[in-house]
């Protein structure tokens, strides 16, 4: 019984309904700070009709390791109807086989990424003549279509990928899907629930489903590239469909035989893995771009870093793999991009039966409990003196890469359920820096920092001006 246990604090409100709401969409830097200060490292908001609970730095490895009692999944099915929009989003299965097949190989992948991230950067940052210069209003725009064409062309074949409409779904599903969770969920204030009701109703009743031209696309080229053999199928990297349909095991997991494939299915598991892949990728990749461009006194560091990395290239400046760990440098301004990327709280978790945390506080079954990223992205103890400024080689001396995640870095989460893409989405970052480093100078048309965007606690990539100039070697 929620009665008997030992909640946390609710912070004090004086709007009744309202509760938190304005503070925590308005003012969240702030407001969060003081309700640190007033209650701990834990303490519960009225937000939107709901009593959540914020858990700091000390608590979070807690909410992060123990699937049995939190989960980021669950969480999101209750905001969201992705049973409708999503169907493949609730199949472990995706995970399992990503890790299986995919993580465990990035190698392989290595050539075909910067081959398509190289050729789409050319189509996208066309700057004309050698010496002239191109302000981009947009970049994370821009930006998602260049991350759009590598993973398309890695996950549903480089033939496939040379489809605009291919581009446009893999760079316009994940907004086009999470447009029900732009709209703020006001009718929550009237009942807990009632504005995900409500959409379900909408997409159920046919009068609005933003994913269903996607699916028609997805289906039809799925289905081009499943009639033609001998070219990679999918997000199953073998080289061959015919080699797929001899992989039994997978074929059982997806319910193939070779006269019955379900190419619906097969959408719906490539929506999700664009779900998880592209903007993630896409929104940290423009924020590393528009955090180089806002402090052009480290470029000349970081070029002269990828002149040396380059000399490992190729004829046709195709990079060994292995170059990756040469990019010390920028591998550590791109963690230093992530872990000032401005969340300042998220990763909220359901609680999936009551739990007791290590202080006492307990939380019950049904509840739902957010991070506190500030307190742990920027506290000195964990992220070393001036956490607050953007220092882009203090991981260097620290010797961390990008991926390492931990109780100082959770941008990819923690536990069990860390997300076991970050290194595909990093090499990719990765290669588009440093190939973007050594063919431009950037910088703000501004010329002065740009901050990101915030919506709430969250923030999207600034679309200031980026200015970009051929080098002259
Ligand atoms: C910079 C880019 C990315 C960021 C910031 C990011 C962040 C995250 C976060 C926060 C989670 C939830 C972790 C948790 O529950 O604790 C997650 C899960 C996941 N991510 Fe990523 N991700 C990125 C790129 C990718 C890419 C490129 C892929 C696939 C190619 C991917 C595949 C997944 C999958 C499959 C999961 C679910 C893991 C599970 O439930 O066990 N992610 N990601």
């Amino acid at each position: 019984m929620e009665l008997n246990l030992n909640m946390p604090p609710l912070v004090r409100y004086k709007i009744p309904i309202i509760g938190h709401t304005y503070s925590y969409l308005f003012n969240c830097e702030e407001f969060l700070k003081q309700c640190k200060k007033e209650y701990g490292g834990i303490y519960s908001l009225y937000i939107w009709g709901r009593v959540i609970t914020i858990v700091g730095k000390e608590y979070t490895q807690e909410v992060l390791s123990k699937d049995d009692a939190f989960s980021f999944t669950a969480a999101f099915h209750k905001k969201f109807p992705s049973d409708l929009l999503l169907k493949g989003l609730s199949d472990t299965s995706i995970a399992k086989l990503l890790k299986e097949h995919v993580f465990c190989k990035l190698n392989f992948y290595s050539e075909r990424m910067q081959k398509s991230l190289y050729s789409a950067t050319q189509k996208y940052i066309d700057i004309g003549d050698y010496d002239e210069s191109k302000v981009f209003n947009n970049m994370h725009h821009l930006i998602t279509r260049i991350i759009s064409n590598t993973i398309a062309n890695i996950f549903i074949g480089e033939e496939e990928s040379q489809y605009e409409e291919i581009i446009t779904t893999f760079a316009e599903f994940t907004s086009d899907s999470v447009i029900f969770l732009m709209v703020p969920p006001i009718l929550d204030f009237i009942y807990p629930g009632l504005q995900n009701y409500i959409n379900r109703i909408i997409i159920k009743s046919g009068l609005y489903n933003p994913t269903i031209k996607h699916q028609a696309i997805l289906i039809k080229h799925i289905k081009n590239q499943a009639c033609k053999p001998n070219v990679l199928f999918l997000f199953i990297p073998l080289r061959t469909f015919a080699g797929l349909l001899k992989e039994v095991h997978i074929m059982e997991q997806y319910g193939f035989d070779s006269n019955n494939v379900n190419y619906s299915s097969l959408a719906d598991k490539m929506g999700a893995l664009i779900f998880v892949s592209v903007r993630t990728t896409s929104r940290n990749c423009t924020n590393a771009l528009i955090d180089l461009a806002s402090r052009p006194e480290y470029m000349q560091e970081l070029y002269e870093e990828q002149l040396v990395v380059h000399k490992e290239a190729d004829k046709n400046g195709i990079l060994p793999f292995e170059a990756l760990n040469e990019m010390k440098k920028l591998d550590s301004f791109i963690r230093e991009s992530f872990r000032l990327t401005g969340f300042i709280a998220g990763l909220q978790h359901s609680v999936l039966k009551d739990y007791t945390f290590s202080n006492g506080l307990q939380v019950p079954n049904g509840h739902s409990v957010e991070i506190y990223f500030d307190d742990i992205h920027q506290d000195e103890l964990l992220q070393g003196p001036n956490p607050k400024s953007f220092e882009p080689f203090r991981h260097v001396d620290a010797n961390v890469p990008a991926s390492k995640i931990g109780k100082n870095f959770i941008l990819f989460g923690g536990g069990k359920h860390a997300c076991p893409g970050r290194h595909f989405a990093i090499n990719e970052i990765k290669f588009f820096m440093h190939n973007a480093i050594l063919k431009y100078n950037f910088r703000t048309e501004s010329g002065k920092i740009e901050e990101k965007k915030r919506i709430g606690p969250l923030t999207i990539p600034s679309s200031c001006g980026i200015i970009f100039e051929k080098r002259v070697k």
